[in-house]
Protein backbone atom coordinates (compact mmCIF):
# COMPACT_ATOMS: atom_id res chain seq x y z
CA UNK A 1 0.00 0.00 0.00
CA UNK A 2 1.29 3.39 -0.73
CA UNK A 3 0.81 4.97 2.91
CA UNK A 4 2.06 8.52 1.62
CA UNK A 5 -0.98 8.91 0.04
CA UNK A 6 -3.60 7.21 2.96
CA UNK A 7 -2.43 10.30 5.32
CA UNK A 8 -4.97 12.84 4.43
CA UNK A 9 -7.04 13.85 7.52
CA UNK A 10 -4.87 11.80 9.59
CA UNK A 11 -3.02 13.24 13.02
CA UNK A 12 0.72 12.41 12.48
CA UNK A 13 2.60 11.25 15.57
CA UNK A 14 6.16 10.65 16.16
CA UNK A 15 7.25 7.43 18.19
CA UNK A 16 11.73 6.89 18.55
CA UNK A 17 12.38 4.55 16.26
CA UNK A 18 15.14 2.75 17.92
CA UNK A 19 17.16 3.53 21.05
CA UNK A 20 15.98 3.86 24.31
CA UNK A 21 12.75 5.11 24.35
CA UNK A 22 11.14 2.93 21.87
CA UNK A 23 9.91 0.52 24.04
CA UNK A 24 8.81 2.31 26.98
CA UNK A 25 6.63 4.39 24.29
CA UNK A 26 5.26 1.30 22.22
CA UNK A 27 4.12 0.05 25.78
CA UNK A 28 2.55 3.60 26.31
CA UNK A 29 0.43 3.57 22.63
CA UNK A 30 -0.92 -0.07 23.85
CA UNK A 31 -1.69 1.33 26.99
CA UNK A 32 -3.61 4.10 24.94
CA UNK A 33 -5.34 1.63 22.96
CA UNK A 34 -3.17 2.72 19.72
CA UNK A 35 -3.39 -0.21 17.68
CA UNK A 36 -1.53 -0.47 14.19
CA UNK A 37 0.76 -2.92 12.16
CA UNK A 38 4.16 -1.78 11.41
CA UNK A 39 5.17 -3.30 8.14
CA UNK A 40 8.73 -3.74 7.61
CA UNK A 41 11.04 -1.79 6.99
CA UNK A 42 8.37 1.24 6.89
CA UNK A 43 8.93 4.37 8.85
CA UNK A 44 4.84 4.97 8.97
CA UNK A 45 1.98 2.91 10.04
CA UNK A 46 -1.78 3.68 9.69
CA UNK A 47 -3.52 3.22 13.34
CA UNK A 48 -6.46 1.01 12.64
CA UNK A 49 -8.90 2.46 15.45
CA UNK A 50 -8.24 6.21 14.84
CA UNK A 51 -7.11 8.40 12.38
CA UNK A 52 -3.68 8.92 13.57
CA UNK A 53 -0.61 7.73 11.10
CA UNK A 54 2.35 6.66 13.19
CA UNK A 55 5.82 8.06 12.10
CA UNK A 56 8.55 6.55 13.11
CA UNK A 57 11.42 8.66 13.36
CA UNK A 58 15.36 9.16 15.26
CA UNK A 59 14.24 10.67 19.01
CA UNK A 60 16.58 13.55 17.86
CA UNK A 61 14.88 14.73 15.18
CA UNK A 62 11.34 14.33 16.34
CA UNK A 63 11.58 18.13 18.04
CA UNK A 64 12.50 19.27 14.28
CA UNK A 65 9.45 17.84 12.75
CA UNK A 66 7.19 18.69 15.68
CA UNK A 67 8.46 22.57 15.71
CA UNK A 68 7.95 22.99 12.27
CA UNK A 69 4.30 21.71 12.61
CA UNK A 70 4.91 18.83 10.11
CA UNK A 71 3.73 16.41 12.72
CA UNK A 72 1.49 17.52 15.50
CA UNK A 73 2.45 15.39 18.42
CA UNK A 74 5.57 13.11 19.20
CA UNK A 75 7.12 11.22 22.14
CA UNK A 76 10.86 11.97 23.12
CA UNK A 77 13.65 12.93 25.08
CA UNK A 78 13.44 16.66 27.01
CA UNK A 79 17.09 16.95 26.01
CA UNK A 80 16.51 16.62 22.24
CA UNK A 81 13.82 19.24 22.55
CA UNK A 82 16.24 21.59 24.18
CA UNK A 83 18.92 20.95 22.01
CA UNK A 84 16.53 21.80 19.01
CA UNK A 85 15.58 25.05 20.77
CA UNK A 86 19.00 26.42 21.12
CA UNK A 87 19.39 25.75 17.69
CA UNK A 88 16.77 27.61 16.63
CA UNK A 89 17.22 30.46 19.10
CA UNK A 90 21.55 30.40 17.88
CA UNK A 91 20.16 30.19 13.75
CA UNK A 92 17.85 33.50 14.45
CA UNK A 93 20.09 35.21 16.43
CA UNK A 94 22.62 34.83 13.60
CA UNK A 95 20.38 35.47 10.86
CA UNK A 96 19.67 38.97 13.15
CA UNK A 97 22.96 39.45 13.36
CA UNK A 98 23.91 39.33 9.50
CA UNK A 99 20.98 41.82 9.08
CA UNK A 100 19.40 39.50 5.98
CA UNK A 101 16.12 40.27 5.76
CA UNK A 102 14.43 37.44 4.64
CA UNK A 103 13.52 34.95 8.04
CA UNK A 104 15.83 31.93 7.59
CA UNK A 105 13.72 30.41 9.93
CA UNK A 106 10.48 30.89 8.65
CA UNK A 107 7.66 28.46 9.38
CA UNK A 108 9.47 27.42 12.97
CA UNK A 109 7.09 27.41 15.50
CA UNK A 110 8.85 25.27 18.23
CA UNK A 111 7.26 22.83 20.50
CA UNK A 112 5.31 22.50 23.33
CA UNK A 113 5.72 20.31 26.36
CA UNK A 114 2.24 18.47 26.93
CA UNK A 115 3.59 16.20 30.22
CA UNK A 116 6.20 13.85 31.02
CA UNK A 117 6.01 10.34 30.48
CA UNK A 118 7.77 9.28 33.57
CA UNK A 119 10.56 7.39 31.55
CA UNK A 120 14.13 8.30 30.05
CA UNK A 121 15.52 9.75 33.15
CA UNK A 122 19.21 10.74 32.34
CA UNK A 123 21.40 13.92 32.73
CA UNK A 124 23.34 15.24 30.10
CA UNK A 125 26.34 15.76 31.99
CA UNK A 126 30.07 17.43 31.10
CA UNK A 127 32.78 14.68 31.77
CA UNK A 128 36.48 14.31 31.93
CA UNK A 129 38.95 11.83 32.01
CA UNK A 130 38.69 10.64 35.81
CA UNK A 131 42.82 10.62 35.98
CA UNK A 132 43.40 13.76 34.33
CA UNK A 133 43.83 17.72 35.02
CA UNK A 134 40.88 19.04 34.56
CA UNK A 135 38.62 19.54 37.85
CA UNK A 136 35.79 22.23 37.30
CA UNK A 137 33.83 23.27 34.37
CA UNK A 138 36.07 26.47 33.78
CA UNK A 139 39.47 24.08 33.59
CA UNK A 140 37.72 22.98 29.90
CA UNK A 141 37.53 26.84 28.20
CA UNK A 142 39.72 27.06 25.65
CA UNK A 143 39.67 22.90 25.37
CA UNK A 144 37.98 21.09 22.75
CA UNK A 145 34.58 19.20 23.77
CA UNK A 146 33.12 16.34 22.36
CA UNK A 147 29.23 15.86 21.96
CA UNK A 148 25.98 15.38 19.93
CA UNK A 149 24.49 18.57 21.86
CA UNK A 150 26.20 20.88 20.40
CA UNK A 151 23.90 24.12 20.86
CA UNK A 152 23.63 22.99 24.23
CA UNK A 153 27.59 22.74 24.92
CA UNK A 154 27.74 25.88 23.35
CA UNK A 155 25.34 27.58 25.29
CA UNK A 156 27.07 26.41 28.43
CA UNK A 157 30.54 27.15 27.84
CA UNK A 158 29.17 30.41 25.92
CA UNK A 159 27.92 30.93 29.62
CA UNK A 160 30.76 29.93 31.70
CA UNK A 161 33.06 32.14 29.36
CA UNK A 162 30.77 35.31 29.81
CA UNK A 163 31.18 35.04 33.65
CA UNK A 164 34.69 34.36 33.18
CA UNK A 165 35.31 37.14 30.96
CA UNK A 166 33.13 39.75 33.41
CA UNK A 167 35.27 38.71 36.65
CA UNK A 168 38.37 40.35 34.42
CA UNK A 169 36.26 43.21 32.80
CA UNK A 170 36.29 41.51 29.62
CA UNK A 171 33.32 42.00 27.13
CA UNK A 172 31.80 40.39 24.15
CA UNK A 173 34.79 37.74 22.83
CA UNK A 174 34.01 34.77 20.47
CA UNK A 175 33.78 31.66 21.95
CA UNK A 176 37.29 29.79 22.61
CA UNK A 177 36.42 26.63 23.63
CA UNK A 178 36.36 24.25 20.48
CA UNK A 179 32.93 22.26 19.95
CA UNK A 180 33.58 18.89 17.88
CA UNK A 181 30.20 17.67 16.85
CA UNK A 182 30.04 13.12 17.35
CA UNK A 183 27.14 11.39 16.22
CA UNK A 184 27.51 8.12 19.36
CA UNK A 185 29.87 6.27 21.14
CA UNK A 186 31.16 9.87 22.76
CA UNK A 187 32.60 8.65 25.65
CA UNK A 188 35.17 7.22 23.20
CA UNK A 189 36.72 10.80 22.12
CA UNK A 190 38.87 11.58 25.52
CA UNK A 191 40.97 8.10 24.97
CA UNK A 192 41.41 8.88 21.23
CA UNK A 193 42.46 12.02 21.94
CA UNK A 194 39.79 13.86 19.78
CA UNK A 195 38.30 15.81 22.89
CA UNK A 196 39.42 16.62 26.22
CA UNK A 197 36.21 16.38 27.41
CA UNK A 198 32.81 15.51 26.50
CA UNK A 199 29.60 16.62 27.28
CA UNK A 200 26.85 13.56 26.64
CA UNK A 201 23.94 11.34 28.49
CA UNK A 202 24.34 9.76 31.98
CA UNK A 203 21.71 7.40 33.42
CA UNK A 204 23.48 4.47 35.91
CA UNK A 205 26.77 6.03 35.01
CA UNK A 206 28.16 2.17 33.49
CA UNK A 207 29.58 4.02 30.43
CA UNK A 208 31.33 6.68 31.73
CA UNK A 209 33.03 4.84 34.63
CA UNK A 210 33.90 1.90 31.62
CA UNK A 211 35.23 4.91 29.52
CA UNK A 212 37.59 6.31 32.55
CA UNK A 213 35.43 9.55 32.66
CA UNK A 214 33.85 11.61 35.49
CA UNK A 215 31.03 13.81 35.11
CA UNK A 216 31.98 17.33 36.89
CA UNK A 217 28.63 19.00 35.76
CA UNK A 218 25.26 18.94 34.45
CA UNK A 219 23.52 20.91 31.74
CA UNK A 220 20.10 19.63 31.65
CA UNK A 221 18.07 16.90 33.16
CA UNK A 222 15.81 14.75 30.64
CA UNK A 223 12.96 12.53 30.95
CA UNK A 224 10.81 11.38 27.99
CA UNK A 225 7.72 13.92 27.23
CA UNK A 226 4.96 14.07 25.29
CA UNK A 227 5.25 16.98 22.70
CA UNK A 228 3.04 18.48 20.97
CA UNK A 229 3.33 21.32 18.07
CA UNK A 230 1.72 24.69 18.21
CA UNK A 231 -0.46 24.27 15.50
CA UNK A 232 -1.65 20.97 15.25
CA UNK A 233 -3.98 19.80 12.23
CA UNK A 234 -6.40 18.18 14.87
CA UNK A 235 -6.42 20.07 18.38
CA UNK A 236 -9.04 17.66 19.21
CA UNK A 237 -7.24 14.45 18.56
CA UNK A 238 -4.37 15.82 20.37
CA UNK A 239 -6.30 16.04 23.51
CA UNK A 240 -7.90 12.92 23.20
CA UNK A 241 -4.51 11.30 22.63
CA UNK A 242 -3.01 13.25 25.50
CA UNK A 243 -6.01 12.24 27.71
CA UNK A 244 -5.74 8.73 26.66
CA UNK A 245 -1.68 8.63 27.37
CA UNK A 246 -2.24 11.02 31.00
CA UNK A 247 -4.69 7.94 31.95
CA UNK A 248 -2.21 5.19 31.06
CA UNK A 249 0.82 7.01 33.14
CA UNK A 250 -1.63 7.70 36.12
CA UNK A 251 -2.12 3.94 36.47
CA UNK A 252 1.16 2.97 36.28
CA UNK A 253 2.40 5.17 39.12
CA UNK A 254 -0.66 4.76 41.26
CA UNK A 255 -2.24 1.89 43.21
CA UNK A 256 -5.85 1.81 44.55
CA UNK A 257 -5.99 1.61 48.49
CA UNK A 258 -8.74 0.65 50.36
CA UNK A 259 -9.07 0.12 54.33
CA UNK A 260 -11.63 0.22 56.98
CA UNK A 261 -11.49 2.34 59.80
CA UNK A 262 -12.68 3.95 62.89
CA UNK A 263 -14.75 7.36 61.86
CA UNK A 264 -12.84 9.03 64.34
CA UNK A 265 -9.22 7.85 63.28
CA UNK A 266 -10.59 9.57 59.84
CA UNK A 267 -8.78 13.04 59.75
CA UNK A 268 -5.12 11.16 60.74
CA UNK A 269 -6.00 8.33 57.87
CA UNK A 270 -6.57 11.06 55.39
CA UNK A 271 -3.71 12.69 56.36
CA UNK A 272 -1.69 9.62 55.16
CA UNK A 273 -3.81 8.43 51.66
CA UNK A 274 -5.35 12.32 50.67
CA UNK A 275 -6.10 10.30 47.01
CA UNK A 276 -5.40 12.71 43.50
CA UNK A 277 -8.21 14.78 44.60
CA UNK A 278 -9.69 13.67 47.68
CA UNK A 279 -10.29 9.75 49.15
CA UNK A 280 -13.60 8.08 48.90
CA UNK A 281 -15.11 7.31 51.91
CA UNK A 282 -18.22 4.93 52.52
CA UNK A 283 -20.21 4.30 55.92
CA UNK A 284 -19.67 0.66 56.88
CA UNK A 285 -22.69 -1.56 58.30
CA UNK A 286 -21.12 -1.57 61.35
CA UNK A 287 -21.76 1.91 63.75
CA UNK A 288 -18.65 4.02 63.40
CA UNK A 289 -16.88 2.68 60.67
CA UNK A 290 -16.06 3.89 57.00
CA UNK A 291 -14.66 2.33 54.19
CA UNK A 292 -12.01 4.52 52.32
CA UNK A 293 -10.59 3.84 49.18
CA UNK A 294 -7.79 6.22 47.99
CA UNK A 295 -5.47 6.70 45.07
CA UNK A 296 -1.90 6.29 46.96
CA UNK A 297 1.68 6.20 44.64
CA UNK A 298 3.40 2.85 44.17
CA UNK A 299 6.31 4.05 45.68
CA UNK A 300 4.84 4.98 49.13
CA UNK A 301 2.59 2.28 49.39
CA UNK A 302 4.67 -0.30 52.07
CA UNK A 303 5.02 3.40 54.08
CA UNK A 304 1.49 4.31 53.40
CA UNK A 305 0.55 0.67 54.95
CA UNK A 306 2.39 1.19 57.89
CA UNK A 307 1.28 4.72 59.05
CA UNK A 308 -2.11 3.48 58.63
CA UNK A 309 -1.70 0.43 60.73
CA UNK A 310 -0.59 2.84 63.35
CA UNK A 311 -3.76 5.00 63.14
CA UNK A 312 -6.02 1.38 63.27
CA UNK A 313 -6.68 1.12 59.81
CA UNK A 314 -7.79 -2.55 59.40
CA UNK A 315 -8.51 -5.07 56.53
CA UNK A 316 -6.01 -2.67 54.22
CA UNK A 317 -6.40 -4.01 50.47
CA UNK A 318 -4.27 -3.03 47.62
CA UNK A 319 -5.19 -3.22 43.91
CA UNK A 320 -3.38 -2.55 40.48
CA UNK A 321 -5.36 0.33 38.33
CA UNK A 322 -5.66 -1.36 34.77
CA UNK A 323 -6.12 2.41 33.62
CA UNK A 324 -7.43 5.88 34.86
CA UNK A 325 -9.00 8.69 33.10
CA UNK A 326 -9.90 12.57 34.60
CA UNK A 327 -10.62 15.50 32.61
CA UNK A 328 -9.41 15.35 29.05
CA UNK A 329 -6.11 16.50 28.00
CA UNK A 330 -5.40 18.51 30.96
CA UNK A 331 -2.72 17.06 32.68
CA UNK A 332 -2.00 17.78 36.60
N1 LIG B 1 21.23 5.81 29.16
C1 LIG B 1 20.05 6.38 29.01
N2 LIG B 1 19.10 6.20 29.92
C2 LIG B 1 17.89 6.77 29.77
N3 LIG B 1 17.54 7.54 28.72
C3 LIG B 1 18.45 7.74 27.80
C4 LIG B 1 19.74 7.16 27.88
N4 LIG B 1 20.42 7.50 26.81
C5 LIG B 1 19.59 8.25 26.08
N5 LIG B 1 18.40 8.41 26.67
C6 LIG B 1 17.23 9.15 26.18
O1 LIG B 1 16.86 8.54 24.96
C7 LIG B 1 16.97 9.47 23.90
C8 LIG B 1 17.46 8.75 22.66
O2 LIG B 1 18.77 8.29 22.92
P1 LIG B 1 19.34 7.00 22.20
O3 LIG B 1 20.78 6.88 22.57
O4 LIG B 1 18.46 5.86 22.44
O5 LIG B 1 19.21 7.52 20.73
P2 LIG B 1 19.16 6.82 19.36
O6 LIG B 1 17.97 7.36 18.65
O7 LIG B 1 19.33 5.34 19.49
O8 LIG B 1 20.42 7.51 18.70
P3 LIG B 1 21.92 7.16 18.72
O9 LIG B 1 22.12 6.42 17.45
O10 LIG B 1 22.57 8.51 18.79
O11 LIG B 1 22.20 6.33 19.96
C9 LIG B 1 17.92 10.55 24.40
O12 LIG B 1 17.73 11.76 23.74
C10 LIG B 1 17.57 10.60 25.88
O13 LIG B 1 16.42 11.40 26.09
O1 LIG C 1 24.88 5.94 32.13
P1 LIG C 1 24.53 4.77 31.29
O2 LIG C 1 23.38 4.00 31.87
O3 LIG C 1 25.69 3.88 31.01
O4 LIG C 1 23.98 5.30 29.89
C1 LIG C 1 24.66 6.28 29.15
C2 LIG C 1 24.81 5.89 27.72
O5 LIG C 1 23.52 5.73 27.15
C3 LIG C 1 23.47 6.48 25.92
O6 LIG C 1 24.01 5.79 24.86
P2 LIG C 1 23.41 4.49 24.17
O7 LIG C 1 23.80 3.28 24.94
O8 LIG C 1 21.93 4.67 23.99
O9 LIG C 1 24.14 4.45 22.77
P3 LIG C 1 24.93 5.54 21.92
O10 LIG C 1 26.23 5.76 22.61
O11 LIG C 1 25.07 4.90 20.58
O12 LIG C 1 24.06 6.78 21.89
C4 LIG C 1 24.38 7.65 26.21
O13 LIG C 1 24.83 8.28 25.03
C5 LIG C 1 25.50 7.02 27.00
O14 LIG C 1 26.51 6.52 26.17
Amino acid sequence: MDLVNHLEGRLLFAVPKKGRLQQAALNLLEGADIQFRRESRLDIALVKNLPIALVFLPAADIPTFVGEGRVSLGITGQDTVAEHAAGVDRARREQAESGKSTPLNDGVEGCEEVMDLGFGSCKLQVQVPEKGTYIQPIDLIGKTIGTSFVHLTQNYFGALEKEQDAAHGIENRKLRTKIVELSGSVEAACALGVADGIVDLVESGETMKAAGLKAIDTVVSSSAVLIKSKSPTNPAMVDLIASRILGVITAQKYILCQYNIRRSSLPDATRITPGKRAPTINALEEEGWVAVSSMVEKKKIATVMDELTEVGATDILVLEIANTRAARGIPN
